[in-house]
């Protein structure tokens, strides 16, 4: 965390009040979001369990409610956590990136991979999504956030069956759509090769792109491909000494930080470690830019397919394991955009007090 951070740790009394979400069910709709006295007797009921804590637990929602409360809801994509807030009424994040980092921070927060805001749309887009890495940290894109996105929207909108959105981020237009079977296919649109604006400075290796590049760290000499999904990838199969990376052998937390802060990624980077199992079949581990080892990072999946069809190691449609679960990613040659689909669910609906 960054000292900002640190100090706002101190000064942003998060007291949470989580309640688990009800199971998904596909005739049953979530908790209405807007503050609703019948839902708010459902939650107690739910929270409590003897008439003692049932009386604690009505005094605290009835002091919740007349405080200045942040309300959000807790989704996940594969493990990857975020707290959404609905952010429809301003074009301004109801909480500084100092307060998200708060939130995002495991024991003295919520705990979650980053805080992601549902805002007005622009420009013709029906929203537009921002997001705050768990350091605090202002990424362009998120792939699995759009997917809990468009959920998130759906259950504000009341909305039923398959939707796509029209989303504006600093990665540009990207479109969710809800199928029926409740995962989120997107249309992440076109990987940026060129090496100035992923931006890396590595020297590019085919045409304008950096594929299969020597890069030095932690004393190996790693191959890597620098793919942007409006966010910076580097992916790399191994070093040049070792050709075939296990990926559950990797230590990440050491060689991780060394990639994210690395001299030649001007704006830091993502970093996929992939293990080829097969030719329509990889398995990742992410070190993601702000936030860390996570379970499953969307954007890096996609900028995985891209890195290991241009180094000839895959067919343009995969399955990416990722230790939260497999994403489904196809890079069509038609029109140059990548495809991703996953699930995103509700956790759980929360007040945090500042
Ligand atoms: N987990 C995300 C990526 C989030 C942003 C990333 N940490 C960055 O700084 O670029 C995903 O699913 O794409």
């Amino acid at each position: 965390m960054s000292s900002a951070a640190a100090a706002a740790a101190t000064s942003f009394a998060a007291k949470v009040a989580a309640t688990p979400a009800p199971a998904p069910a596909p005739s049953r709709r979530c908790l209405p979001l807007r503050w609703n006295p019948s839902a708010r007797r459902g939650v107690a009921a739910m929270a409590v369990s003897t008439p003692r804590s049932a009386a604690a637990a009505a005094a605290f929602l009835e002091r919740r409610e007349s405080e200045r409360a942040l309300h959000f809801v807790k989704y996940q994509g594969l493990g990857n956590d975020f707290i959404m807030v609905d952010n429809r009424d301003s074009a301004v994040p109801k909480v500084t990136p100092e307060e998200a980092a708060k939130l995002c921070d495991r024991n003295f927060g919520v705990g979650a991979d980053g805080v992601i805001f549902v805002m007005p749309g622009v420009n013709g887009a029906d929203y537009t999504m921002r997001i705050f890495n768990s350091d605090g940290s202002e990424p362009e894109m998120c792939g699995n956030g759009v997917r809990c996105f468009a959920r998130f929207i759906a259950e504000l909108e009341n909305l039923q069956g398959t939707h796509s959105f029209k989303i504006h981020t600093g990665a540009g237009l990207i479109i969710p759509e809800i199928q029926n079977d409740g995962k989120v296919k997107v249309d992440m649109g076109q990987p940026i090769l060129s090496g100035p604006d992923i931006p890396t400075k590595l020297p590019s290796t085919k045409n304008e792109a950096v594929v299969q590049a020597d890069l030095a760290v932690d004393g190996s000499t790693w191959q890597v491909t620098c793919v942007s999904m409006g966010n910076p990838h580097c992916v790399t199969f191994g070093t040049k000494e070792l050709k075939v990376l296990h990926v559950d052998d990797l230590k990440l937390s050491d060689i991780g930080p060394k990639f994210e802060h690395h001299e030649m990624f001007p704006a830091r980077t993502n970093t996929e470690f992939v293990e080829v199992l097969s030719r329509s079949h990889l398995k990742m581990r992410v070190w993601e830019r702000g936030a860390g080892a996570t379970l499953a990072c969307g954007t890096g999946a996609c900028a995985v397919v891209v890195a290991a069809v241009l180094e000839g190691r895959a067919e343009r449609k995969c399955v990416v394991d990722l230790p939260g679960g497999p994403l489904e990613i196809q890079w069509r040659e038609d029109d140059n955009h990548i495809y991703m689909t996953g699930p995103a669910e509700a956790v759980f609906y929360g007040s945090a007090v500042h």
